[in-house]
């Protein structure tokens, strides 16, 4: 190695020092969507990164999607399926396929991907050890309530698997199905999830891994990201916004709103854009902080 590529490879190292001091022992939470873990270098990267921070001292929680997988799926049992305000219209025959996916199938995916470094990672559903508990949602759409079936809102989080998990070391990964007071079995987004688990936990964090670069402040017309905005500043812009990005700007506004301090929206094409996004002086994405 010549002086000056060593040069360069400690300067990346040393930048990391104040960011491991600062987060030592901090809690994140990572919400790992459907889109971001299609690809199979992605998903080396993302459980690379996931075990980093762990061994850097943090204490990495995982709240998974699956929309795509779920989409997939549908497709294969011939169930038809929409979504209504970013969220899955979800019938009680969809909702059989949602479970199996996200608990059967993706988080069996994630759990294994991170475990190949070690037995780090154990998987849970939203509905283990009463996690979430959730209540029926109505989509709002015109300022209307709209029935969208099985899906449902966190009422209450009880984290203490959670935090036994991470006492021990371990990194827990969750999917975002939970239960209601009387049983039932509720379809929560997981940004949703990851954004009441967050809160609960005093998370450090909340990053959310998807297939944007951010949040654009005129989607589609163009690709320039909102870099940082307050809570007051989003609250204005909630409903201009569409799609996949109501539930997860309405998770960061949650989650800022609710003790965390810093809540992010990465690129998860981008491999490492977490390690960057937690490690570098600037940053990546859009990060949301309180008013
Ligand atoms: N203002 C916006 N900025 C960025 N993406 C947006 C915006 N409005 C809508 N979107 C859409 O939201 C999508 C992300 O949401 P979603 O598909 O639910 O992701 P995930 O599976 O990661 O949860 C983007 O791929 C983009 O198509
Ligand atoms: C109610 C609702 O929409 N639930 C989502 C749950 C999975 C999810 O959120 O996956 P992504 O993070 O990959 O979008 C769904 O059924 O697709």
């Amino acid at each position: 190695m010549n002086r000056r590529s060593a040069m360069d490879k400690a300067a990346v190292l040393i930048e990391a020092l104040p960011w491991l001091e600062r987060f030592h022992d901090a809690i994140i939470v990572i919400k790992y969507g459907g889109n971001a873990m299609t690809e199979d270098h992605l998903r080396e990267s993302f459980a690379n990164d996931i075990v980093f921070l762990r061994l850097a001292g943090l204490r990495p929680v995982v709240v998974h999607g699956g929309g795509p997988q779920i989409n997939a799926a549908l497709e294969k049992f011939g169930i038809e399926s929409h979504f209504t305000a970013g969220l899955r219209v979800t019938t009680p025959e969809a909702m059989d396929v949602v479970r199996m996916v996200l608990t059967g199938q993706v988080n069996r995916e994630v759990v294994g991907l991170i475990n190949s470094h070690g037995p780090y990672a154990v998987g849970m559903s939203g509905e283990d050890a009463h996690l979430f508990t959730a209540r029926k949602l109505h989509a709002i759409v015109d300022g209307e309530p709209v029935d969208i079936g099985q899906v449902g809102e966190i009422v209450k989080v009880d984290a203490g698997a959670v935090h036994s998990l991470i006492s021990d070391g371990r990194i827990p990964v969750i999917s975002s199905v939970a239960r209601g007071e009387n049983g039932e079995i509720f379809n929560v987004n997981a940004d949703t999830a990851a954004a009441a688990l967050a809160s609960e936990l005093g998370a450090a964090k909340l990053i959310v891994l998807t297939d944007v670069e951010g949040l654009y402040a005129d989607w589609p017309n163009s690709d320039e990201v909102i870099r940082e905005l307050t809570a007051a500043e989003l609250e204005e812009l909630m409903p201009g916004l569409s799609s996949g990005m109501v539930p997860k700007m309405g998770a960061c506004l949650h989650a800022v709103s609710n003790g965390v301090p810093q809540a992010h929206v990465l690129d998860g094409r981008v491999p490492h854009s977490l390690l960057l996004e937690v490690f570098t002086d600037e940053g990546v994405g859009t990060m949301v902080v309180p008013s």
